[in-house]
């Protein structure tokens, strides 16, 4: 099911404002990639061009390709929304449809992509993508509840619940656990460890030993001043960035010198 992510020569713009400037990188599929950086070096942004969602704000636009298992999304004949419903998000707020049910929130990604299904094939994917963002045992009873009644771990399960009901092969994370207490980031690192072995995740956070924690590569991108654009300065596996960085930039940052 997972995708390998190939960025060339990737600029992103905000209007005339280069946000990011000339990222190449591989994302390999079954694996966790973090971004890390300090605030402003373009994480999120860089994030949302893997699924189109840069465009949808006035004046987002990108230079360069993002290839997924060597197709273009910015190609010719590549349509954004399709794009869009096809590559999982997960925000750093829970944003569960709060009057919906916990069912129909499952279901809702689903039936935005138009997808007819039997009431048994739904009551399937209800329980399946609930298993799969472990929190079926919590809500199994209460399927019909709002998903406002969750707490806020429960409700951001919830949502990657919604998002894996549509098969995505990509998930992408931005910050997910950063609005959780302890208790519930835990559960939910341990469910991105759980969703690696199938998924393409790329996975945003500003928490360090989240990034130790979770990912099998980490990217730092840093920033040389205000109005400047975000740049990759390294990328390579988690362990090396955390122990043997090559670029004293990174080594500043992992150490909590700066950023
Ligand atoms: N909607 C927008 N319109 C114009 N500029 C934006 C917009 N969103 C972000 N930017 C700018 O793009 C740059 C990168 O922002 P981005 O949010 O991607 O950084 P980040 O590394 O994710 O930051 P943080 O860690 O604080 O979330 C910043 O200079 C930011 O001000």
């Amino acid at each position: 099911m997972a995708q390998r992510i190939d960025i060339k020569d990737l600029n992103v713009y905000y209007g005339s404002f280069l946000a990011v400037a000339d990222v190449s990188m591989a994302i390999e599929p079954r694996s966790v990639t973090a971004f890390i950086g300090p605030s402003g070096c373009g994480k999120s942004t860089l994030l949302r061009t893997l699924n189109r969602m840069h465009e949808v704000v006035p004046g987002g636009r990108v230079e360069g390709t993002v290839a997924m298992d060597g197709v273009d999304l910015y190609g010719p004949d590549v349509d954004a929304v399709a794009v869009r419903r096809q590559i999982g998000m997960v925000f750093q707020r829970p944003n569960p449809f709060p009057t919906m049910s916990i069912a129909e929130n499952v279901l809702a990604g689903v039936r935005l992509n138009n997808r007819r299904i039997s009431k048994q094939d739904a009551a399937d994917l209800v329980e399946r993508s609930l298993q799969g963002a472990n929190l079926w045992n919590e809500v199994k009873d209460r399927l019909n509840r709002p998903g406002s009644s969750l707490s806020g771990g429960q409700q951001q399960r919830l949502c990657i619940a919604r998002a894996i009901a549509v098969k995505p092969q990509i998930l992408l994370m931005d910050e997910p656990a950063s609005a959780l207490d302890p208790i519930s980031t835990l559960a939910i690192e341990d469910l991105i460890a759980e969703l690696r072995s199938d998924y393409t995740i790329v996975i945003v956070t500003h928490n360090m030993q989240q990034a130790a924690r979770v990912s099998d590569r980490t990217a730092f991108f840093n920033i040389a001043g205000t109005g400047k654009p975000g740049r990759l300065i390294e990328m390579d596996d988690t362990r090396t960035i955390f122990s043997t960085p090559s670029v004293q930039a990174t080594e500043d940052y992992i150490s909590g010198r700066f950023g």
